[in-house]
């Protein structure tokens, strides 16, 4: 996350992320699955500013028909820190959404570790990296992760982080079509598979540098149970099947990535892909 100031505001850009690689292990016995992944934070933010307020906590939603509630991210992320913190301070966050929701791309995960990490700024709370990853996986699998950007594993359900090194930056073009999946209907129709594929190849590419290496062995074990459930990501799939060097879904979609092998090869993909209508377009490149 990028972290400004701004006179009195304090300003965040929250990154969306993709998974380079996602494995099931296996399912526990609490029904969720046990997995392994390899996130990395991309140049698609959302922007949160926060302002002084006297007592009153104030979320408010700009780009999304999302609502600034009790149930948005922000909000619950600023509550669980009063609660932690021991304080009633007051706080005015203003989130302008530009990370399409439910699209795999993590934005309201990434959303809520601003807010954890902006908090503990503005009222000086002094907790570690850790610490905020920690309460962040009280709110969401995905949150520990975007204390460890741009690049890192992650295990059990994802709050279990191991960071680690990319050592080019990456382009990619993404598609996020209309249509949304359900994470819970994806997890449902997964099949543990007998033998996993190993996170190890495609983690030592990425150390490496060796983008067209990281372009083969992307690999997402959600796909083929998103596929019947989604038209949209096997449409998706089927049109930039030859482009690039690499194309996955996105964690539980429907986002589908294209992984590029230049800034202006992805430039001019995406300027192809806006004429036809397959869902928002986004051309990013690997961030912090
Ligand atoms: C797929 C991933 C990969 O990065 O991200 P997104 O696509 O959401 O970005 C995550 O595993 C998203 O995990 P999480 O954020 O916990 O998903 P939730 O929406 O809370 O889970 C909805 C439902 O999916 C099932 N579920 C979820 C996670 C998991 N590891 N095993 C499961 O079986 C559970 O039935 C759960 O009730
Ligand atoms: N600030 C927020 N931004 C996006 N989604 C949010 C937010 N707060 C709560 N949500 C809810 O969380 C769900 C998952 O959002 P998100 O993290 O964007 O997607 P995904 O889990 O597919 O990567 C959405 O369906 C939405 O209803």
């Amino acid at each position: 996350m990028i972290v400004e100031t701004h006179g009195d505001d304090l300003v965040i850009k929250a990154p969306a992320k993709v998974n380079l690689h996602l494995e099931i292990l296996g399912k526990r016995p609490d029904g969720y699955h046990e997995l392994e992944t390899l996130f990395l934070s991309v140049s698609l933010y959302d922007t949160l500013i926060f302002k002084q307020q006297p007592a009153e906590v104030s979320v408010r939603v700009r780009g999304s028909s999302l609502d600034g509630g009790r149930d948005n991210l922000v909000t619950r992320a600023i509550h669980l820190v009063r609660q932690e913190a021991g304080i009633s301070h007051g706080i005015s966050v203003e989130l302008t959404k530009e990370i399409p929701a439910a699209a795999g791309l993590a934005g309201g995960s990434s959303d809520a570790a601003a807010t954890l990490a902006g908090l503990n700024q503005w009222w000086n709370l002094g907790w570690s990296p850790e610490r905020l990853a920690a309460l962040g996986a009280q709110l969401g699998s995905d949150i520990p992760f975007f204390f460890h950007t741009p690049t890192a594993v992650a295990r059990g359900r994802g709050e279990q982080v191991e960071p680690c090194r990319c050592k080019t930056p990456l382009d990619f073009v993404i598609v996020s079509p209309e249509e949304g999946l359900s994470t819970a209907d994806v997890y449902r129709r997964v099949v543990v598979p007998p033998k996993p594929v190993s996170i190890e190849p495609i983690r030592s590419a990425l150390e490496q540098g060796d983008r067209r290496e990281v372009g083969k062995l992307l690999f997402n074990r959600l796909e083929e149970a998103s596929v019947p459930l989604c038209p949209a990501v096997a449409k998706i799939k089927h049109r930039v099947g030859q482009d690039g060097i690499g194309q996955l879904m996105s964690g539980s979609g429907s986002s589908v990535f294209v992984l590029m092998d230049s800034p202006q090869a992805a430039e001019r993909l995406g300027k192809q892909l806006i004429a036809e209508r397959l869902g928002r377009i986004y051309v990013v490149q690997s961030s912090s």
